[in-house]
């Protein structure tokens, strides 16, 4: 199959499980199409020609028509090109969500150049997208990260990886991070990465006139989330929150920031047709260099891994370890696949979860009464001074909401992206096989259908009043939804509740005068438009 790089295709061959696998990819595979031709009423042979009056569960009373793309609304490809290219509206793609939401209504279409993508701005749509997903989802067009694995001969990771080899990869990982008490266990490793946070938090204010602002939060958020991500995947400190940062590390830092800051870069990388490499060469060589640089950090510290087991079972000693030397003793994949892998969760856990912790700061700044309201229920949970542990957290349901409500205002991929893998009826619409839909996660956030007076800040309405009360709902999913919903959601959970926890109760966090209204920007991800600078005030014990 064409999804298949050569090297995950030696693999495959090695390994019998990969086997296994594959017939049962190809089992679910078919009884999943089974089950949707018969929810949706399609035949085998209808599935070829368009039936013209194909119907869901909802339309079979009404014998309603299906609608066509051609008569789906939304705003012009020129209108389009305006917006994105000249108004710079990839900076503001959750604005625009919002603008065409309004507009053009819970599902609208949009074309950029030769790409048509349906957006699905409606929380009950958005389910029905993802409850219709098969075995195998797939996100977007990952062509270009996949040529630059073929190219230098590197595995795709879970991001990047499609079809078989993604199912494959998935089930070896969901076992191990997907449960809150798979990283339950991590507790202690982060709590000492908090540890050197709060100590961070004391040095960076002693450097600014006031003795209380730490500027640009996010700075020290991005190398929080670093070595809390790290300290789980790879059992090793990596000294970002040191005064001086190991040069390897920083040569990670690096890479990342040109992955990243380099946003529009990196997708040119992809958007631009590669016989025109030649003319426009540094997007794609830009692009490969930060690859190199996040698969040598990472095939480091494998290898460092990989080394110390080697001689503890030469010394005869038991090896004990936790994610890593679990994947590197079980060989349930291969090194390649490992360093892969690693090499994107690393990459996926650490804006997302810095930017995150910022937006969570900067709200708690804003809303000093909802801040007072969190520190009296950790204190009176915890007692006075008492560290957190994943334990506890169940006991904390303002910081779960904070986390929740933070990430329902600041979701940080405002839009998901997923490439039907069959034909489709969304909305009324038939949507054919191979379609790009965006789901609008940012604006079903704000829709005062899914949370009432939703610009408000209240992480008190995640709090569920009894067992029937439903507070979760498809109106705010940042973690996305379903077998490919994010991986790290336990450890990100874990890294935020821990920090957050311990950081409300040191400190009374407050806006920094340098710091006014500071307004979201797209960039990849949703993130701060400008630095936020806070203040940490110590709290009488
Ligand atoms: C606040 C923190 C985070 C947020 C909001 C977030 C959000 C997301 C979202 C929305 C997706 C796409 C899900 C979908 O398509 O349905 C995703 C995928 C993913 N995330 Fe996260 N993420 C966070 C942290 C992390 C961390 C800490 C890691 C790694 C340790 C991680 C690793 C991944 C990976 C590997 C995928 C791809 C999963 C797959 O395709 O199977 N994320 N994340």
């Amino acid at each position: 199959m064409a999804i298949l790089n050569h090297f995950a295709t030696a693999c495959w061959k090695n390994m019998q499980g990969y086997r296994l696998n594959k017939q049962l990819f190809v089992f679910l595979r078919a009884l999943h199409k089974s089950t949707a031709r018969e929810e949706f009423g399609i035949s085998a042979a209808g599935e070829k020609a368009m039936p013209e009056r194909l119907t869901t569960p909802a339309d079979v009373g009404k014998k309603t028509r299906l609608k066509t793309l051609k008569e789906m609304p939304g705003p012009s490809a020129l209108s389009n090109f305006i917006e994105f290219f000249w108004r710079d509206g990839f900076s503001r793609v959750h604005e625009i969500q919002m603008e065409h939401r309004k507009k053009y209504g819970k599902i609208f279409k949009s074309r950029f150049g030769p790409q048509l993508v349906v957006s699905v701005a409606d929380r009950d749509l958005v389910a029905e997208v993802l409850r219709a997903e098969g075995v195998a989802p797939q996100r977007a067009n990952m062509e270009s990260w996949k040529e630059y694995r073929d190219m230098r001969g590197r595995s795709t990771g879970l991001i990047s990886a499609e079809g078989e080899d993604w199912l494959m990869m998935r089930s070896v990982l969901r076992q191990l991070v997907m449960r809150p008490r798979d990283v339950a266990v991590f507790s202690d490793d982060v709590n000492q990465v908090v540890d050197d946070l709060i100590k961070r938090v004391a040095i960076l204010r002693n450097q600014e006139s006031d003795g209380a602002t730490v500027l640009n939060v996010n700075d020290l958020f991005f190398k929080y989330a670093m070595e809390g991500v790290a300290v789980i995947l790879y059992e090793s400190r990596l000294g970002c929150l040191e005064n001086q940062i190991p040069q390897e590390t920083q040569d990670y830092i690096g890479a990342l920031h040109l992955m990243f800051s380099s946003f529009k870069t990196t997708m040119y990388a992809g958007a631009i047709p590669k016989w025109l490499r030649p003319v426009i060469p540094k997007p794609w060589e830009e692009f490969c260099f930060s690859w190199d640089g996040l698969f040598k950090f990472s095939s480091i510290h494998v290898d460092k891994r990989l080394a110390e087991i080697k001689a503890q079972l030469e010394r005869g000693e038991e090896v004990k370890g936790g994610l890593l030397t679990h994947m590197l003793i079980t060989k349930e994949m291969s090194t390649e696949e490992i360093y892969a892998n690693f090499t994107e969760m690393l990459l996926a856990g650490v804006d997302t979860t810095s930017f995150t912790l910022s937006w969570a700061c900067y709200l708690l700044a804003r809303h000093p009464q909802i801040q007072q309201q969190i520190f009296t229920e950790v204190t009176e949970t915890l007692g006075p001074g008492a560290v957190a542990t994943a334990d506890d957290v169940p006991r904390l349901p303002l910081i779960r909401g904070l986390v929740k409500e933070t990430l329902r205002f600041f979701p940080v991929l405002p839009g998901n992206g997923r490439i039907t893998q069959d034909d489709l009826v969304v909305g009324g619409y038939f949507i054919p096989k191979g379609t790009q839909l965006a789901l609008c996660h940012y604006s079903t956030s704000f829709d005062e259908e899914n949370f009432g007076d939703a610009s408000d800040f209240r992480p008190d309405r995640w709090i569920r009043k009894d067992s029937t009360d439903r507070v979760d709902n498809f109106g705010s999913i940042p973690f996305g939804y379903g077998i490919r919903s994010c991986i790290g959601k336990r450890i990100a959970e874990l890294e935020m509740h821990l920090a957050l926890t311990r950081l409300i109760q040191k400190f009374h966090i407050g806006v920094s005068p340098l710091t006014t209204d500071v307004k979201a920007k797209t960039h990849g991800l949703l993130c701060p438009a400008a630095p936020i600078h806070l203040q940490f005030i110590d709290r009488e014990n």
